[in-house]
């Protein structure tokens, strides 16, 4: 597959993502990158065991409300418009981030739910802990996340929900994660 690497500004003038299910990714995408893509367990969780004991770290970049990207609107059912909650992380090991990530939430459905509070705390964490939790099918893309300049190997995202909260997590794998897993580039 041709190497396709965009950065910050290709982003211009490009306001909708291109997702696409994880399924019709997959010819393009190696095994390894499949395991870690395709997987639908805490991602979180998966880090730490891969880390091998390299210090596991949320680094909280911005946590704000406000209204959403276009396709974030569309993913989530919601007008652009409306409030969200957005929360951006970088998940670090030793320091170095492996994955940024991205989720938002209408602001309409946190009722209670002091996701706020979670600062450095992963997300994934509490996630996974919640009884009923649901999530929905995995999409993927190979464009870098607009959120932060930084150049991305593989993008997914899926929409959870939980107790009428519907959460969209956007998380996107870098280059410095592959270079420390042996990984290859796509
Ligand atoms: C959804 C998960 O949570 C992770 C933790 C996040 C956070 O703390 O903001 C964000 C996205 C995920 O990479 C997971 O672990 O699978």
């Amino acid at each position: 597959m041709q190497h396709i690497s965009l950065t910050h500004t290709h982003w211009l003038g490009c306001p909708i993502a291109r997702w696409t299910p994880v399924a019709a990714a997959r010819p393009a995408m190696s095994l390894p990158w499949w395991r870690w893509v395709a997987s639908t367990d805490s991602l979180t969780a998966r880090l730490i065991a891969a880390g091998k004991g390299r210090q596991f770290q949320v680094c909280l970049l911005r946590q704000s409300v406000g209204d959403v990207f276009a396709d974030e609107a569309m993913a989530l059912g919601i007008g652009r418009r409306r409030y969200a909650w957005r929360r951006e992380v970088a998940l670090c090991l030793d320091g170095t981030p492996w994955v940024v990530a991205r989720s938002v939430a209408p602001l309409t459905q946190l009722r209670g739910q002091r996701l706020d509070m979670l600062g450095e705390r992963s997300l994934g964490s509490w996630l996974f802990q919640q009884p009923g939790l649901v999530r929905g099918p995995l999409e993927v893309s190979t464009q870098s996340p607009r959120f932060i300049p930084v150049e991305s190997l593989w993008g997914r995202r899926s929409r959870f929900q939980h107790a009428g909260l519907s959460l969209l997590v956007q998380e996107y794998f870098l280059p410095a994660m592959a270079d420390a897993l042996a990984l290859p580039s796509r």
